[in-house]
């Protein structure tokens, strides 16, 4: 298996190098030059399988010779075997007829990132110690990506991690999950600033290729293939567990940096039966916008009740954008470069066209996410984080008349998101027992400008 850029001028490379670079080197993301297919019998083989097997089946193609089957496996039943505390992983719980809510919270980080940072940690292990190379992590999180990531490379020698998350804009226990790490290799940073400002950062230092290269600088944002790669098994385990590939399944994905749903759209690509797939978003809609209008326009980013979605530049739009285009790289580095320049760019008819044959999109305010929340409970007694509820609604607007199965990734566990829980159901869940003394916990952050020459010198200072 290959990988090329979205902007078609970098190298291409086999799953190691893509897992290692992160950003292509002319400013894209990495894609599989081909998308492998499963055929409906190999499909329906996975009915009965352990998330870890159905994850092989998933993942293998996508890896080519980088690793042994017997590798590959091991990694795998270590990752699903030991690290999620719930038995089925990522659980199928139902709350209507219809409607059925996909469990993607049992990580050791409480948030669906878990799926695929526990799997990259073990790649990094692998792969850089073939390389006899020691890695610096930089990444931006809008709360989830930066604990899940702390949490595969706390401790390691071989990995600094740094980890820029924007200053007061997380939840008290998100940003605890990240600054109570006190292993020396994790650097915690608040950023003056959103969430785009830190993934710009991340950004503009990788496309600093003197820097890049001075640090070994690798990625744990779904700038990352492999972070999307893990992520397509979970629409996997729960189509075929309500009947794939004989019957189709919907998905509403609460989206922000359009990794997740992206992930659907390649299980589907794969020949998982996926009838409808729902952008759900906050009222940072920047995506449900653009399936309306076709003009890809970035905005003042709002602070919301579902702060991990408080997001106004989808990075992995582009990944989308490239195969609207027909895979053409110099279209989209047009487009990227329209955007750069002017904060947006417009889709063609037939681009946008084929977008809307994709994807449905809905947009949620907080007074709605938060009725969402207190409705729920109230007919089914199930607690939904703010993110998990925003999908919801967008399920209830978009796929009221869905004739397929619908469901809804429940991204994240409510108690990360304590005061928006109290406020609409009057209490919230106890802090699991791993994490029971957090909020007391020591913390230990920095706090920077947004301005990446300063960033580049502190990273550079080491942990
Ligand atoms: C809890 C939660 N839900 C949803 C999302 C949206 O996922 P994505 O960025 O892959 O669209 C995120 C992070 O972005 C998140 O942390
Ligand atoms: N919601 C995310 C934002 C970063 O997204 P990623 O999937 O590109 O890592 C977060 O929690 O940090």
């Amino acid at each position: 298996m290959k990988y090329i850029s979205t902007r078609g001028q970098a190298e291409v490379l086999d799953f190691e190098g893509v897992t290692l670079t992160g950003l292509a080197r002319d400013g894209g993301l990495y894609v599989p030059e081909s998308i492998p297919t499963l055929t409906a019998d190999e499909i329906r083989s996975m009915r009965g399988k352990s998330y870890s097997d159905i994850a092989f089946q998933v993942i293998k193609p996508f890896i080519g010779d980088c690793l042994t089957d017997a590798e590959l496996k091991s990694m795998l039943d270590e990752t699903y075997g030991t690290a999620f505390r719930h038995p089925a992983v990522a659980p199928l719980v139902q709350t209507g007829a219809n409607d059925w809510i996909l469990e993607l919270f049992h990580g050791p980080t409480l948030a669906f990132k878990d799926f695929a940072l526990q799997l990259l940690g073990r790649f990094f292990d692998v792969f850089s110690a073939r390389r006899d190379r020691s890695l610096t992590i930089l990444g931006a999180t809008s709360g989830d990506t930066g604990s899940a990531a702390i949490e595969a490379t706390r401790g390691r020698d071989n990995v600094k991690i740094f980890m820029l998350h924007p200053k007061d804009r997380v939840s008290d226990v998100q940003r605890r999950q990240m600054t109570t790490v006190i292993e020396p290799n994790v650097v915690n940073i608040a950023v003056e600033g959103t969430f785009d400002d830190c993934q710009a950062l991340v950004k503009a230092a990788f496309n600093n290729h003197e820097f890049r290269d001075s640090v070994n600088l690798t990625a744990v944002n779904s700038i990352n293939w492999a972070r999307v790669m893990a992520q397509v098994v979970y629409y996997f385990t729960s189509a075929v567990s309500l009947g794939a590939p004989d019957r189709s399944v919907s998905y509403s994905v609460p989206t922000g940096n359009f990794g997740d749903i992206f992930a659907g759209y390649i299980a589907r690509a794969m020949g998982l039966p996926i009838d409808k797939l729902v952008v759900a978003t906050n009222s940072n809609d920047i995506l449900a916008k653009t399936l309306q209008t076709g003009t890809y326009a970035s905005g003042s980013v709002n602070a919301t009740l579902s702060p991990s979605m408080d997001i106004q530049v989808s990075s992995n739009f582009e990944r989308l954008v490239f195969d609207l285009t027909g895979r053409d790289g110099s279209k989209v580095q047009s487009y990227m470069d329209g955007f750069a320049a002017e904060g947006q760019f417009k889709l063609d008819a037939a681009e946008l066209e084929k977008a809307r044959a994709l994807f449905l999109a809905h947009q949620v305010d907080d007074a709605t996410t938060l009725s969402v929340m207190q409705d729920l409970y109230a007919r089914t007694g199930y607690s939904a984080d703010p993110h998990t509820a925003v999908g919801v609604k967008a399920a209830q607007e978009c796929l009221a008349s869905s004739t397929s199965p619908v469901i809804t990734l429940a991204t994240a566990h409510p108690v990360k998101f304590g005061a928006a829980v109290e406020k609409a159901i009057g209490h919230v869940p106890a802090l699991p027992e791993h994490m029971a003394d957090l909020m007391e916990r020591e913390e230990r952050m920095e706090t920077l400008p947004n301005d990446l020459e300063t960033l580049m010198s502190r990273v550079k200072a080491g942990s």
